[in-house]
């Protein structure tokens, strides 16, 4: 059974329709990988998953439980557990209380905030530092092991990447393929076709609100995905 399956799920803002009939399946312990143009909906089908969405449309179950009606923090309670885009971090408060919001669900397991700090030393030695005063990379690993130590079970991952240098995203990345090995289940934003195919198992490719090809994720497949992503034919 997949731990989270979605049906023809339909997302709007007000009149305008973001996502149209989007089907997908995570299995327990897969990465996936949303790929996908600016505007194509990646980010629009993650809040939908994470209880953040508009109106919708469809079926989303979470272990064969319907979730379509659950709000985000019952969904954070159930262990989804989101990284936005654009780090969202209380900038004023330190390192390791922006951490400990993340522990307040008190779901427990092995993200603690050591834990964390093994993940990512480079912010260890910040703990005590305004979380503002990091780097733009040093507020991505707060805003991942914030969302880690709600100990979840499905991880959704929104553009990580943005904004920042390469040799940075590099190091974000090396830490989510660490998350993968230990298993966890992760949906991943990521608009670098050889990003996200590297990264993950499968991948979910979607232009203006569909998907427009899904499949496993070789290198083999990056030129039927650069198609699919600029809306060529096949
Ligand atoms: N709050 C909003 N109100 C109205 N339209 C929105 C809103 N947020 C997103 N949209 C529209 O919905 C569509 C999908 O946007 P979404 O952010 O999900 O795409 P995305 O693939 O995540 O792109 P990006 O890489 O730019 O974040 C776009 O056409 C966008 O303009």
């Amino acid at each position: 059974m997949s731990m989270l399956e979605i049906e023809n799920l339909d997302a709007r803002y007000g009149d305008f329709q973001a996502l149209f009939g989007i089907s997908l399946n995570v299995r327990r312990g897969e990465t996936i990988a949303l790929v996908g143009a600016n505007g194509a909906g990646k980010t629009t089908l993650l809040r939908a998953i994470a209880g953040l969405g508009q109106y919708h449309a469809g079926v989303l179950r979470l272990n064969g439980r319907d979730i379509g009606s659950a709000s985000p923090q019952e969904l954070a309670r159930m262990g989804i557990s989101m990284v936005p885009e654009g780090r969202r971090l209380f900038t004023g408060m330190s390192v390791a209380e922006n951490l400990m919001i993340g522990a307040d669900l008190g779901r427990g397991g092995h993200w603690v905030r050591d834990a964390v700090f093994d993940l990512f030393p480079e912010i260890a030695v910040m703990a005590h530092r305004p979380a503002g005063l990091l780097s733009g990379g040093q507020q991505q690993m707060v805003s991942l092991g914030r969302a880690l130590m709600t100990n979840p079970d499905l991880l959704l991952v929104d553009e990580v990447s943005l904004g920042l240098a390469p040799v940075v995203v590099d190091r974000v990345y090396a830490a989510l393929a660490q998350l993968k090995e230990r298993k966890t289940t992760l949906v991943v934003v990521e608009q670098d076709i050889r990003r996200a195919l590297d990264v993950s198992d499968r991948f979910y490719c979607m232009l203006s609100g569909r998907v427009a090809l899904a499949g496993a994720s070789a290198p083999a497949a990056f030129d039927a995905v650069s198609r699919a992503y600029f809306g060529e034919a096949a």
